[in-house]
C-alpha cells in the first residue's frame, strides 16, 4: 500500500470539516475525490499532501507513520515522494517553462545539469519542449498546466495530488490532462489523487470516493471488461 489515511478529524474553529475520513491507496493508483463545494475536498488532499496536519488521525505513507517522524524527514518525504498540481499552475512568471520545471530538482539540491536535462525530458514527454524557453505569460492555459504537471514530476514521485487540475482548463484540455495522468501511471506507475468537480473525468480513475459531511460517503471502482 501507499497511502493509507486512518480516521482523519479537521476542523476550522467550529467548524468540523472532516470527521473521520478513512482512505487507502495503492501503489500507481488512481483516485478521483469528489464532493460538494465547500465538503472538505482540498482540506483532506493538503492532509493527504503533507502540507497541512489533521487534528486527530493517521497518515502512513509507504508504511512509515508520517506523525512519527521529524520535520525534516518529513521534509525529504514531500520534496521526493509527492508532487503537486493546482487548479492555477503557480508557475513562477520570471522564470521560463524549462526553469519552472526544473525548480523542485534544484531546491532539493540535484546537479544543475541533471534537474534541467530531466525538466527538458519531462516537456518533450508531455508536449511542450517546444515552448520551453517562454515564460508562463507567454504560454496558454493547457501549456502552463503541462509545465506545471513536468514540474509536478521532476523528483519522480511516487503520488501526485492534484487539486481541480483541470478547473481552468477547456474541456478538450481537461480531458486530455486526464488522459495524460492515466498515460504517466503507466509508463512511470505514478499514483494520483486527483480532485474534480467534473463528473466524466472522476470517472476516468481507478476508483472514486465523494465526500460528504465530513466523511466518504460513497465509493466506486471501474469495472474492466
Ligand atoms: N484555512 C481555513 N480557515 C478557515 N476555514 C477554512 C480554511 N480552509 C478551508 N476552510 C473551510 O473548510 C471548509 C472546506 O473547505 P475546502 O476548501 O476543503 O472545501 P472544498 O470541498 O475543496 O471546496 P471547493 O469545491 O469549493 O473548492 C469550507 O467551509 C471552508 O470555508
Amino acid at each position: 500500500m501507499l497511502l493509507e489515511a486512518i480516521d482523519i478529524h479537521k476542523s476550522y474553529g467550529n467548524v468540523q470539516v472532516l470527521r473521520g475520513v478513512n482512505l487507502q491507496l495503492q501503489e500507481a493508483e488512481v483516485l478521483s475525490v469528489m464532493g460538494a463545494s465547500g465538503a472538505g475536498k482540498s482540506t483532506l488532499l493538503h492532509i493527504l499532501g503533507t502540507l497541512d496536519t489533521p487534528d486527530r488521525g493517521q497518515l502512513i505513507f509507504e508504511g512509515t507513520p508520517l506523525h512519527a517522524v521529524s520535520a525534516k524527514q518529513l521534509n525529504k518525504i514531500r520534496n521526493q515522494a509527492l508532487g503537486f498540481v493546482f487548479q492555477f499552475h503557480n508557475l513562477l512568471p520570471e522564470f521560463t517553462a524549462l526553469e519552472n520545471a526544473a525548480m523542485p530538482a534544484l531546491i532539493q539540491g540535484i546537479d544543475k545539469a541533471e534537474a534541467y536535462e530531466r525538466a527538458a525530458c519531462l516537456l518533450e514527454y508531455l508536449g511542450v519542449a517546444h515552448r520551453a524557453k517562454h515564460e508562463p505569460g507567454r504560454l496558454s492555459g493547457g501549456e502552463a498546466q503541462r509545465v506545471a504537471v513536468a514540474r509536478a514530476l521532476v523528483n519522480h514521485p511516487r503520488l501526485v495530488l492534484a487539486d481541480e487540475p483541470s478547473g481552468n482548463l477547456d474541456e478538450a484540455n481537461a480531458i486530455h490532462l486526464h488522459e495524460l495522468f492515466l498515460k504517466l501511471r503507466e509508463d512511470f506507475r505514478t499514483a494520483f489523487i486527483i480532485v474534480t468537480h467534473h463528473k466524466e473525468l472522476a470517472k476516468m480513475a481507478d476508483r472514486g470516493v465523494w465526500l460528504n459531511e465530513g466523511v466518504i460517503a460513497e465509493e466506486w471502482q471501474r469495472r474492466f471488461v
